[in-house]
């Protein structure tokens, strides 16, 4: 199947493909070359709320199925997923800029959130709760919490919706999604194929268009029962504020600035491999991107010799370009945002070992870069700098480390590398963040609780846990006179 049988340019309600009320759309462009992909609905208030309805009308006939009946449907999705991995992926290295290989990565990892959760649906046990008293009995059921809101980032179209999207399912529940403006093809080709799967009309739904007003309806709407968002803390704390008013339950996956720390008895080797993953993975554009690397003394040379070296080497060009392993940023904000970064650290004091500068191709395309004598107060080491550039901070001590890792309102990923045992230990309790990466640069799976603390989140997403952000808890108290 070639990519454009998945490049749908209207958005999917109630089971059906439909405009913008008012026929208006927005352009979707390649960020590689700039060229305009397509266009998809501007919706607005009026279609979210037709959208929430369905989702609601829809509700009631999903929920009762068995968890059984939920996950065959939820298998064929992640079948189809599968089978058209490649369409899929160039859907998404053609919206988004990323490698073909990442993109491909990407829609495994997605469809592996819906086999996931359809087996953990049917394992979402209440429980038989030793009562207080003689005459009665208490037992907890758990139940789908009703309609989700999901609103989802750019960086990964596929993922961040699969990962909703499977927990939300397999709890029961029906959906309302709007992605990011810039990449809504993934999310519209999910649709696609979620209705090829057999998953009932209105219990997924996609709308387009504008944020503030389809995220309004979405947040303000009394039928919808829980939202979920991945994005900027910034507007995940609006969003927080804005579900306040009718209380709903949330999930937030929030920016972060995860440090990642070598230590003296590290194998240095290893920890620049770790690192090249960690910080350039999707052009440095990921919440658990390494966002400030801290090496201690004794391998601080070797380390960022090492670093710039495999920077410099790392392949840069159009996502469907064979061999590619840096894509372009997602826009020229997010390079100006770079550029800013890197300023600031080079007025400071920071020496620029390779880098610095847009590459050739042009666009939005920036060369990796790596920075030595970085301090802990620049900007790339407290803001999120979302692109490919890792800057290097030396260090003494352990405690040292810690302090200057912990120095964060954020808390979603954190990685170091280690070999005494006591210090791996020591470390990782140590350190304010949800997920730990020791010896490691990748932590992404579906296996494991996704998530962060401080302004980097609420709740986790994936493992066993994920779908009990998609129920509730029901306590029956039973007399037995
Ligand atoms: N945690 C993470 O994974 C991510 C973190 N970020 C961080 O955020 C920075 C900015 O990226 P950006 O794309 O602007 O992230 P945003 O948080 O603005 O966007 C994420 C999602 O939220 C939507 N959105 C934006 N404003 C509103 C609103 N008022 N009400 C409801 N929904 C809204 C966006 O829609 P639309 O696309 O239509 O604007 C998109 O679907 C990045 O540089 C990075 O630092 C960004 C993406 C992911
Ligand atoms: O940046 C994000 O929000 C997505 C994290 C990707 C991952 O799960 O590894």
């Amino acid at each position: 199947m070639d990519y454009t049988h998945f490049l749908r340019q209207q958005c999917y309600i109630n089971g059906k493909w439909c405009d913008a009320d008012n026929g208006a759309t927005i352009n979707v462009s390649d960020p590689g070359k700039g060229k305009v992909l397509g266009t998809a609905p501007n919706m607005g208030q009026v279609e979210t709320e037709r959208a929430i309805d369905a989702a609601e009308a829809a509700l009631p006939a999903w929920r009762a199925k068995t968890a059984g009946e939920r996950a065959k449907i939820m298998r064929r999705f992640f079948d189809l997923m599968i089978a058209n991995q490649d369409a899929l992926g160039e859907l998404l290295s053609r919206e988004q800029g990323k490698p073909f290989s990442e993109a491909k990565g990407e829609i495994a990892y997605s469809a592996s959130f819906i086999e996931w959760f359809a087996e953990e649906g049917k394992r979402a046990y209440g429980e038989v709760v030793p009562s207080h008293a003689a005459d009665r009995r208490i037992v907890t059921l758990k139940q789908g919490i009703g309609v989700v809101a999901a609103i989802t980032p750019w960086n990964f179209p596929s993922a961040m919706i699969g990962r909703k999207l499977g927990p939300a399912l397999a709890a029961g529940c029906t959906m309302v999604l709007k992605p990011a403006s810039a990449t809504p093809y993934s999310a519209l080709a999910l649709a696609v194929l979620a209705d090829e799967a057999g998953v009932p009309a209105g219990v997924f739904n996609v709308v387009t268009g504008s944020a503030r007003a389809i995220g309004g309806e979405l947040t303000r709407n009394p039928k919808v029962r829980k939202l979920t968002f991945t994005g900027s803390t910034e507007i995940g704390v609006q969003l927080l504020r804005e579900c306040a008013d009718t209380v709903k339950k949330v999930s937030m996956e929030l920016g972060g600035n995860a440090p990642f720390i070598v230590f003296d008895d590290a194998d240095v080797e290893a920890a620049v491999e770790g690192a090249i993953v960690s910080k350039f993975r999707n052009c440095g554009q990921t919440c658990v991107c390494t966002n400030r690397f801290y090496v201690q003394d004794a391998v601080y040379d070797e380390f960022v010799t090492k670093l710039a070296a495999r920077a410099k080497a790392m392949p840069i060009g159009y996502g469907m370009d064979e061999g590619v392993v840096i894509g372009p940023l997602i826009d020229m904000a997010a390079v100006e945002k770079v550029e800013e970064h890197l300023e600031d650290a080079l007025s400071g004091g920071a020496t620029l070992l390779t880098g610095g500068k847009r590459h050739t191709l042009g666009g939005s395309f920036y060369e990796p870069t790596v920075v030595a004598n970085v301090k802990a107060d620049m900007k790339l080491a407290r803001e999120e700098t979302f692109g490919p550039l890792a800057g290097v901070i030396r260090f003494k001590d352990e405690a040292e480390a810690i302090a200057l890792a912990n120095d964060t309102e954020f808390g979603l990923a954190a990685y170091f590398y280690a070999r005494d045992l006591g210090r791996v230990w020591r470390v990782a309790e140590a350190l304010g963040a949800g997920i730990v990466g020791i010896n490691t640069g990748l932590i992404s799976t579906e296996v494991a609780p996704f998530g962060g603390v401080k302004q980097s989140g609420l709740g986790r997403e994936g493992s066993r846990h994920g779908i009990d952000d998609y129920m509730e808890i029901k306590y029956l108290c039973m007399g037995i006179l």
